[in-house]
């Protein structure tokens, strides 16, 4: 049975009551799940009461738990979804020491309220009073829900993890439909939550779903909380749905299905740029992130298809006469020679409406085109990139050419050194997709859409068997990696690889993450944002606050530097806190200033994850000119500048409930613009600024334990060290081992993680550098079987046996492979012999 919990119940249970309440709850719906859902048929020892006369017609139940404590509940109630109807619904605990509900008695004093308070009938009729106009809409109001299995780990667990009744808006999105859907939605506005809601429901039919994410630690979460949903719902076979849906991080997925596992990473590009192409770079005056996102985005990430030519030979393509003749007839091509071409803008006006078998040709053929196209161009054609609309690229013509330059020798330079690019193993994705390599999946799920390309994009297209069986959600504010992504252009690729048009599209603007205060401050970045750059009808927005508490955002000014060293320190001190800087170089100015080392984290690296307390350092200052810039000089429709709303929105979003800024050189201009949102302090005071609670050894454990799986190594090694627990030395140890290897020293990090008996970690590192016979020993060392392990060594494209018959016989640890190959040889023997006994029987 299902059990929906409020969170003003949660948050008025007093302390150190939580789990005598919980026993009684327990107790309350054993009982009512025993006296089949019958409330009058429950036994004499509990005592509910009615509270009369709610004025908005709501029934509220009292369950005594003292003299002066009440847990307040409904039951088969219409203010949720049906599926929920014979649920217990806790709406609120109430004793009669609170003080919030003495306070709502205006008029009468402490003394008479206390004299008032002496019988138990008169602290029944008092709560009468109170609920008289209580209501309950759980669109406003937060709900968990669990079930009666799991309510015992109501309490411990974190609210990030829950699984929540979803608001009818983000409901919409998961009724079933027979078109593609896109939820954009605001920071915390329940993107992620509604995607995994999905593959939970859809996981119910016997199909393969596929869940992608750009960020690989959000793979994990994703994971963790559809298997949270699946424990809340234990009339579903977990095991089943489980298997179902498949996550996946789209580069690793890619990187599987194409067996490359080095892609050029923005660092490795830019230290070439540096060092072998000085004199453009000067020439072009453009930063390198900029030159990068040009590239990765548009140069070799664009799907042109606007503006290339459909021209095929008919011989070649073997069309059959009478197609051509109706393309020609019903104006949706020409003939020119031996070629056809065709009128893509007809055709896309023509998906509009049925098409008859001839015109679905026309466009299916279009498809085909286009996929030959993006197969044999690795860039978009220079006479289009030199041409294409400011909408796509803002700079002039001379910039463009010498970045399309760049781009040339960037090439050459991938080629001369057998590399690649995410955009290129995207490609090869694309071809072994059109040699229908891949096995296809039923649906097709991806979270943070904005960062993708849009290659990237139409390989998940592609991947769908039905493409209407597509959900991608993103959020344009918070594009900050190297992209460019445009909702017109992705609903148009779209378009393009559907037969025919139509998508769902959804807007979310509720935050379900932070306080009111930083939704009023991401609102205020918005107004900034509007007033500078004009008005972008579909992604300017504002958000509406859920959560009820309430916290002022703090400013803090320093008097004196030792009173920001006492802050920080403070901070990096606490499990609950994260420290935000801009980039990888003001991380490393912050730590020489400070000559503190913790819970740093860029903004890129702080994406996707929410904290109880953020504390920005210079998230602004770092941008000065920029910021001067946009304040000062006239921007409109710059949206270069976007970027710096960006970084600012994505930091300070990831705040649950406390927000503060240490600015060292905020340009004043942009400082009144938010002042009013601010509460300045200049001298430390733990208490003030809410940092008054302290951490315990375990805290900071499992705080190391969530970065290390969002593969935040740095950070998760401070919090192990910060936990002093004997445990943590070997935690340490595997996070150092996988520093290394992120930072391309993949064999050194798989001989520290053999070492550490990580096997399976270390097989990844010697794979991604290409070291075989290590492969194979921590494969060997998994002790995997052994039709494993030759499955492993195919997808590279070589034979296990033949590699081992290679090897030198010195190598000692190939007795272990050859007792797993003995093993299989034994069991196939098995299986012979009772095929053999089988036929005897059969024969008789
Ligand atoms: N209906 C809901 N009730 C209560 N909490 C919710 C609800 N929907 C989402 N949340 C919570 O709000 C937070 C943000 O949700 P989620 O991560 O799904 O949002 P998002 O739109 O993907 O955010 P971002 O784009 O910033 O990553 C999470 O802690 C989630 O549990």
């Amino acid at each position: 049975m299902k059990i929906l919990v409020t969170e003003l119940f949660l948050s008025h249970i007093p302390q150190g009551k939580e789990s005598f309440v919980l026993q009684k709850m327990s107790q309350f719906v054993h009982e009512y799940v025993a006296s089949k859902f019958n409330m009058s048929a429950m036994r004499a020892g509990v005592s509910v009461r009615e509270i009369k006369n709610n004025r908005n017609g709501l029934r509220i139940f009292k369950l005594r738990i003292n003299k002066g404590d009440r847990i307040l509940f409904t039951f088969d109630t219409d203010r949720v979804r049906s599926e929920y109807r014979q649920a217990i619904l806790f709406l609120d605990y109430c004793h009669h020491d609170d003080q919030a509900m003495r306070g709502r008695m205006i008029g009468v004093s402490n003394q008479q309220v206390e004299e008032y308070l002496t019988s138990e009938e008169s602290i029944d009729e008092f709560i009468d009073q109170q609920y008289i106009n209580f209501d309950y809409d759980p669109n406003r109001v937060i709900t968990r829900v669990i079930n009666v299995e799991t309510m015992g780990q109501l309490l411990d667990e974190r609210e990030d993890k829950a699984v929540y009744y979803l608001n009818d808006e983000q409901f919409e999105c998961l009724a079933p439909t027979d078109a593609p859907t896109f939820i954009f939605g605001s920071a915390g506005s329940g993107k992620t939550t509604i995607n995994i809601h999905k593959a939970f429901i859809l996981a119910m039919q016997p199909i393969k779903i596929a869940y992608f994410t750009y960020s690989s630690y959000l793979v994990e979460d994703a994971k963790k909380l559809f298997q949270k949903i699946l424990e809340e719902s234990p009339e579903y076979r977990a095991d089943e749905l489980l298997k179902r849906v498949h996550f996946y991080h789209l580069n690793d997925y890619i990187s599987q299905e194409v067996s490359i596992y080095q892609t050029v990473s923005y660092e490795q590009f830019r230290t070439w740029v540096i060092e072998r192409q000085p004199l453009l770079l000067k020439q072009l005056g453009i930063g390198i992130y900029d030159i990068w996102k040009e590239i990765r985005g548009i140069i070799k990430g664009m799907i042109p298809k606007e503006w290339i030519d459909y021209r095929v030979n008919m011989n070649e393509w073997s069309l059959a006469s009478d197609l051509v003749e109706v393309i020609v007839k019903k104006g949706l091509g020409h003939v020119d020679g031996e070629d056809l071409v065709l009128h893509a803008e007809k055709l896309y006006e023509a998906k509009t409406r049925f098409l008859d078998q001839y015109e679905l040709k026309a466009v299916l053929l279009m498809h085909q085109i286009l996929d030959q196209y993006l197969l044999n161009h690795a860039l978009i054609p220079k006479e289009i990139y030199l041409k294409l609309d400011e909408q796509y690229c803002l700079y002039s013509s001379s910039q463009r050419e010498l970045l399309y330059e760049l781009t040339l020798r960037y090439q050459m330079f991938l080629s001369a050194e057998g590399k690649v690019d995410e955009n290129d193993i995207a490609r090869q994705f694309l071809n072994r997709l059109m040699n229908q390599n891949v096995p296809l999946f039923d649906f097709v799920i991806a979270d943070e859409i904005q960062d993708l390309t849009e290659i990237q994009i139409y390989c998940l297209i592609r991947l769908a068997r039905n493409r209407n069986n597509l959900l991608f959600s993103g959020d344009i504010n918070q594009t900050i990696r190297p992209t460019y992504f445009h909702t017109g252009r992705i609903e148009s690729i779209l378009k393009t690889s559907n037969t025919h048009l139509g998508f769902i599209k959804h807007q979310l603007v509720k935050n379900y993450r932070s306080t009111k205060e930083v939704v009023d401050l991401a609102n205020q970045v918005v107004n900034l944002r509007i007033q500078r750059l004009g008005l972008n009808k579909k992604n300017d927005y504002h958000e509406i606050p859920i959560r009820g508490e309430q916290h002022p955002i703090y400013y803090f000014d320093a008097k004196h530097p030792l009173e920001m060293v006492k802050l920080i320190e403070t901070g990096l001190n606490r499990h609950y806190v994260a420290i935000v800087v801009p980039d990888e170089e003001e991380k490393k100015n912050f730590e020489r200033l400070t000559q503190q080392k913790g819970a740093v984290f860029t903004v890129e690296e702080i994406k996707g994850i929410e904290k109880e307390y953020i504390i920005c350092y210079n998230v602004m200052t770092k941008y000065k000119t920029a910021w001067e810039t946009i304040i000062n000089q006239d921007v409109m429709y710059q949206n270069q500048y976007r970027y710096y709303f960006n970084l600012l929105y994505v930091a300070l979003t990831r705040a649950r409930h406390h927000l503060c800024f240490i600015e060292e050189d905020m340009p004043p201009s942009l400082y009144e613009q938010f002042e009013s949102e601010f509460l300045s302090f200049d001298t430390f005071d733990e208490t003030e600024l809410k940092l008054n609670q302290l951490s315990t050894d375990n805290q900071f454990y499992k705080e190391a334990q969530l970065y290390e799986r969002r593969e935040l190594y740095e950070q998760a090694i401070t919090e192990y060290e910060l936990s002093q627990l004997e445990e943590a030395k070997t935690d340490i140890a595997r996070c150092r081992a996988l520093m290394k290897n992120k930072e391309g020293h993949h064999i050194e990090a798989g001989h520290d993680l053999m070492h550490l008996k990580e096997y399976e970690k270390a097989a990844l590192c010697y794979r991604q550098g290409h070291d075989r016979l290590n492969y194979l020993k921590a494969l060997v060392f998994q002790e995997l079987p052994f039709a494993q392990i030759q499955q492993e060594f195919e997808k590279e494209g070589s034979d296990v046996l033949t590699f081992v018959y290679e090897q030198d016989v010195r190598v000692t640890w190939l007795k272990r492979f050859n007792k797993l190959y003995s093993r299989h040889l034994l069991k196939q023997a098995q299986v012979i012999d009772r095929m053999i006994e089988t036929i005897h029987e059969l024969k008789g």
